[in-house]
């Protein structure tokens, strides 16, 4: 530990010892103003018997807070901080309800997704119906994902409406008819197929006017400008646009929201198996670690990394 002079001030002659072999001794991080009107000695072993108070009293000793008091500001703000997000994300939920007749929410049941359930469940829109949750079912999910949708449901006292591939009853009719390796064959056909079209028609079917979605600036460059609301034919809204990801898991733990099981196994983000894996912790939460396990290996027709399915770009407006 750094020792940091002390401004001083005494009160008799004495205690100037006293003083001086404090300012070289005491290990402090402060910048302070130590004042004593104690009798001093000058042997260093009586000090501790001075009655001496510290007071912070610059803006250097401010800034120069000690380490237990920083971290205390750190969590202080961040408490505010989340407070704020989530006052602005239940404001924008609100605010759309009365806007809009038929609003949805796709959910793809990730940590945002969940933060989002859990904010219309406050609100109540989830069991009184206002506004309806679409889940498509890529037939290419993780097992996980079809029982932790059931264990939302109950908790939140919901039905989710389900969508998957046009003109096949099951998983099994799909690959009879599609192969069980599209996604490699044509990805942009699997995505149209699994993906865009199921998503699309959910919303037409549904007559649904805004699309409550999980995206946030943080995933990555494509999102980086987003904003709570994007008007348009289907009003696109994003409740949690400018929360972080740290932000979600700080909501999650703070409100005991249950989340998808296999967060718990190394993946930030869950889609299809074959186009998500797990990353390590530590890069979770960097710019669009949330994402970076999403396509690993995937690329555009034009050769480009894939980092979007299709659903929100190019998709159903
Ligand atoms: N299974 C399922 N059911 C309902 N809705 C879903 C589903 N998967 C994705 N989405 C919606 O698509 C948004 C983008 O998700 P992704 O980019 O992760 O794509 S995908 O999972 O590969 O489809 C995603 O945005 P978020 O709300 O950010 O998750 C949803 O709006």
């Amino acid at each position: 530990m750094a020792v940091v002079p002390l401004q001083l001030s005494y009160s008799a002659s004495p205690a100037r010892a006293v003083c001086a072999n404090v300012a070289a001794r005491v290990p402090l991080k402060t910048v302070g103003r130590i004042s004593t009107n104690a009798i001093c000695s000058k042997e260093w072993f009586l000090f501790r018997d001075l009655r001496l108070r510290l007071q912070i009293t610059s803006k250097a000793a401010a800034s120069e807070a000690s380490p237990l008091q920083v971290e205390h500001l750190v969590k202080k703000a961040r408490e505010h901080r989340l407070q704020h997000l989530e006052e602005q994300a239940l404001w924008v939920l609100r605010e759309i309800v009365n806007s809009y007749q038929t609003p949805a929410f796709p959910c793809a049941l990730i940590a945002g997704d969940v933060v989002i359930l859990d904010l219309l469940s406050k609100l109540d829109y989830l069991k009184n119906g206002r506004v309806k949750v679409i889940f498509i079912d890529t037939f290419h999910l993780f097992p996980e994902s079809y029982t932790f949708l059931d264990l939302m449901e109950r908790r939140y006292g919901f039905k989710s409406h389900v969508f998957h591939a046009a003109d096949v009853k099951d998983k099994k009719e799909y690959v009879s008819k599609f192969g069980s390796d599209l996604f490699i064959t044509d990805i942009d056909k699997y995505d149209r197929i699994c993906k865009v079209e199921p998503f699309s028609r959910s919303l037409d079917t549904l007559k649904v006017d805004a699309m409550i979605n999980g995206r946030r600036r943080d995933h990555g460059a494509e999102r980086a400008h987003l904003e709570v609301v994007e008007d348009g034919a289907r009003a696109k809204v994003q409740p949690l646009a400018y929360w972080e990801f740290r932000d979600v898991w700080d909501y999650l733990e703070k409100n005991g929201v249950p989340y998808h099981p296999l967060h718990d196994q190394g993946y930030p983000s869950v889609g299809d198996v074959q186009s998500t894996l797990p990353v390590p912790k530590d890069q979770w939460f960097e710019y669009g670690g949330e994402r970076s396990g999403r396509f690993q290996g995937l690329k555009n027709k034009d050769g480009s990394d894939k980092t979007e399915c299709g659903i929100h770009v190019g998709g159903p407006q």
